[in-house]
């Protein structure tokens, strides 16, 4: 294997069995691989959680030898058009399936990134070849694929990796790759994940640049995250009406990670239901994060956002 590999191909799950975590999702899937035959899938749920690891590892049990001529991975939301996506299909479909397999698996992934005209013609274009293939749509929300494509296809829903689904996969490659990932490195590389195993691998593989001892100090370090202390403390100064104590800490951390707005907030969000506050002071900074947070989707200054919302961490604090 080639040294500069990329941990997330290279640690592909090759078999339903070596998908962490989703037991009941697998299991139903092994039932259809059993069974050799396949109803239109779809797939959603967060980045990085296995559905297109599930996709391959379908194709590859059920087609063995041939599954790379009878797999085709599209991305729905090409560029280029939803015509260059349906030409696809078709020139795919056109010819039958290798070996024994009396269809082929189209996987479409972002399917959601579709505008409703676009999933109109998707959805006549996989009628015309429900004889010879079988889709398998993936998306982030289930919410904004169009009811005739989802009344078509058997739906699975695929949630975030829990901490456990997380160690076990990232215990799997520190074995292969001879790391030892220490305890506080384990749980760095699962705060980081926010349960994505995508995430959690390439937080891994670039922290083992570094070290072959994986501790939470490289994790951070090179992953450039704060440690969620750190952002405690920059909250706490601030419960505390420190405000200006917390100013300056929100500077180091930009200074010293370089972290966006959004990846701040976002730290924030997770670090404020760690602070065992009274839940009315609760409510009314989750309720400011959620405020702050579309601000900045919206372009507003992001600076000036988390100071505002620090500010907020000293009225709250001062009232409890
Ligand atoms: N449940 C899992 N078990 C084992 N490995 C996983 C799992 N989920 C993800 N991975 C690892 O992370 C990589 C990315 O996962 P995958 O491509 O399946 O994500 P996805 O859910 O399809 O995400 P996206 O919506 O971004 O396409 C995989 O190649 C694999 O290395």
């Amino acid at each position: 294997m080639a040294e500069d590999e990329i941990w997330t191909e290279k640690y592909r799950p090759k078999t339903l069995d070596e998908v962490v975590g989703h037991e009941q999702i697998v299991k139903r899937l092994k039932s259809y691989v059993k069974s050799g035959n396949l109803p239109h899938l779809l797939f959603s749920g967060p980045p990085g959680v296995g559905k297109t690891a599930c996709s391959i590892a379908i194709a590859k049990e059920l087609f063995g030898d041939t599954w790379q001529s009878n797999f085709t991975e599209l991305n729905a939301s090409d560029e280029r058009g939803i015509d260059v996506v349906r030409n696809n299909i078709k020139n795919f479909a056109r010819t039958a399936p290798l070996g024994s397999a009396s269809f082929k698996i189209i996987f479409l992934d972002e399917a959601d990134a579709l505008t409703s005209d676009a999933q109109s013609a998707l959805r006549r274009t996989m009628e015309r070849y429900t004889a010879t293939c079988r889709f398998i749509i993936s998306c982030n929300y289930s919410s904004k694929i169009i009811e005739p494509i989802q009344s078509r296809c058997a739906v699975y829903r695929f949630g975030a990796l829990s901490s456990k689904d997380i160690e076990t996969g990232l215990k799997n490659i520190a074995k292969n790759e001879n790391l030892e990932i220490t305890k506080d490195g384990m749980e760095a590389l699962i705060y980081i994940s926010k349960g994505d195993m995508r995430r959690a691998i390439n937080a891994l593989q670039s922290s083992a640049t570094v070290s072959s001892r994986i501790t939470s100090e490289v994790v951070y370090q090179t992953t450039s995250t704060a440690r969620p202390e750190e952002i405690n403390e920059m909250l706490k100064l601030a419960l505390n009406g420190q405000f200006m104590d917390a100013r300056n800490r929100l500077d180091d951390l930009l200074v010293t990670y370089g972290l966006s707005g959004s990846d701040i907030i976002d730290q924030i969000y997770r670090a404020t239901f760690e602070l065992g506050l009274d839940e009315d002071v609760l409510v009314a900074l989750v309720d400011r994060i959620g405020e702050a947070d579309f601000r900045l989707t919206e372009g507003a200054h992001e600076r000036i956002q988390i100071e505002a919302l620090l500010a907020h961490y000293k009225l709250h604090g001062k009232s409890k």
